[in-house]
């Protein structure tokens, strides 16, 4: 089965979060298993665009409302990819040095379009389209209803949902700028007054899969207004958990981190890697080092962390590292507290891919108390690195962290609440001082098994199942 993924971010080639990490991987596990995997993406202005040469395979223009823009779809020639990338250059839109911007819609529905007239012309049409999130969600509706794409419509179109909070909705205004298609179809886009392209692809695509099964049941209760779509969608809809690509993330090998190590040598490796952090950052190495990762976004629970922090380094012996970049507030409310509990606290308000992997197999304990967490690959990473996860009991959380009082290997709590993060760091900080427990639960929990095998495999039953 040939099988094509349409997104907008790719790890290693462009990485904003999650996205990119399941994009980079699934396909290259699909390959595996004898499923030819592609991937088309943006050619954004970034740094693996800048270090790689590419060739253009092909090249054309298309209408985007009144205005003609001139496409090319290029192939890295030096690739270092264990996957197939195709990536949709359109200079004016795409070529950008970020993912994501204020001006997404024009720039994503260019790119749906570019990359749907480029499979038009494909000498091999792919068996399945598997788009993510609602950057590529109108690519079912331009597939079923879009006079210039029926040749397309017996392709089956799968749509992943990474996060449900963001829609991608736009007004009316906007309309000209999708291909002309048969107006009367006009509800298909429509959700609440707007054009909505996820709802669009809940109502169009073959499928719809979301990345966690609890994720999935959530949804009905909690879909940022799409909850009667995806109760009405629910035959078509599944819940898969994502897998984590056990060659990028592998302590023995990780290339970033400052000392390989396995579970036979995860005490002299680990303490390397933390005595790095807590010298770089200006923390006790003797203490609990207690974690975070991630986008600085209110669905991560991010905004009790002030309150948290002040309590906990307050009253416990412990320290904390923080890296993350978001929302500007945040940011500089987590920034404003290094200088106050300076040698306990420190962040690095950013993106580093570097540094997340030495945090992951550095830190005692990673911290994830998410308002919503569709699936979560974080608490997977600190799994293979020996890291206890700290998790709020919710999506992909849920199903993949049992805690330590029902023979796990974690600590949950039930809501995000200062209360409840501070009793969970309390409870950790008595499982840290337990050393002969905590030493055989950081080595019990690198060996559980969350490649993407298993994931890999559920998508392509999916995917026979409509072919
Ligand atoms: N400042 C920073 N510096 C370096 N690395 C950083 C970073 N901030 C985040 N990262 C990295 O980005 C990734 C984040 O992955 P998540 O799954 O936690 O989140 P995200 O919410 O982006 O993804 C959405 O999609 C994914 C994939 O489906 C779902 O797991 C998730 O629940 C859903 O919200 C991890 O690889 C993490 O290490």
């Amino acid at each position: 089965m040939k099988i094509i993924h349409i997104s907008a971010e790719c790890y290693p080639i462009a990485k904003v979060g999650g996205l990119a990490d399941v994009v980079g991987a699934l396909p290259k596990y699909q390959n595996t298993l004898g499923h030819p995997s592609s991937v088309i993406m943006p050619f954004y202005d970034n740094k693996y665009t800048q270090e790689h040469t590419f060739e253009k395979v092909y090249e054309a223009e298309f209408n985007l409302g009144p205005n003609y823009y001139v496409f090319s779809v290029l192939k890295t020639k030096d690739s270092d990819l264990d996957i197939e990338a195709y990536f949709i250059d359109i200079p004016e839109l795409l070529y950008k040095n970020y993912v994501y911007s204020v001006d997404d819609t024009k720039r994503f529905i260019a790119f749906q379009i570019a990359a749907l007239d480029w499979i038009k012309v494909h000498k091999q049409q792919p068996d399945i389209i598997h788009c993510h999130d609602h950057h590529t969600g109108l690519i079912s509706f331009m597939l079923q209803e879009c006079f210039d794409y029926q040749v397309l419509n017996t392709i089956p179109v799968i749509t992943t949902i990474h996060n449900a909070q963001y829609q991608g909705w736009f007004g009316y205004d906007k309309l000209h700028l999708i291909p002309d298609f048969n107006e009367e179809k006009i509800g298909l886009l429509d959700w609440n007054g707007c054009i909505n392209p996820l709802a669009a692809a809940i109502k169009c695509a073959w499928r719809v899969t979301t990345v966690s099964p609890s994720y999935m049941e959530e949804l009905k209760q909690n879909a940022n207004g799409l909850e009667s779509l995806l109760s009405h969608e629910s035959t078509k809809c599944q819940g898969i958990l994502n897998g984590i690509d056990t060659q990028v993330w592998n302590p023995e090998t990780d290339d970033f981190i400052i000392e390989n190590f396995t579970k036979d040598t995860i005490s002299t490796g680990r303490k390397a890697n933390k005595n790095w952090l807590c010298k770089e950052y200006n923390l006790d190495p003797n203490k609990p080092l207690f974690g975070f990762i991630g986008r600085l976004v209110s669905e991560k629970g991010v905004e009790i962390f002030p309150d948290v922090f002040k309590n906990v380094l307050e009253t416990e012996a412990v320290s904390i590292l923080l890296l993350g970049s978001g929302e500007k507030e945040t940011e500089n409310t987590l920034k404003s507290l290094k200088p106050v509990y300076n040698g306990k606290y420190n962040a690095y308000i950013g993106y580093d891919e570097r540094l997340s992997h030495i945090i992951y197999a550095g830190t005692d304990f990673l911290l994830m108390p998410s308002k919503v967490e569709p699936c979560g690959l974080n608490q997977m990473y600190a799994l293979r690195y020996g890291a206890i996860p700290i998790v709020r009991r919710i999506g992909g959380l849920k199903d993949t962290v049992i805690d330590i009082d029902q023979d796990g290997f974690g600590i949950c709590h039930d809501d995000v609440s200062v209360y409840e993060v501070e009793y969970a760091i309390k409870r950790a900080v008595a499982l840290y001082n337990d050393s002969k427990r905590f030493k055989k639960l950081q080595k019990q929990i690198m060996t559980i098994d969350h490649s993407w095998d298993v994931s890999a495999k559920a998508y392509i039953n999916l995917y026979q199942s409509i072919n």
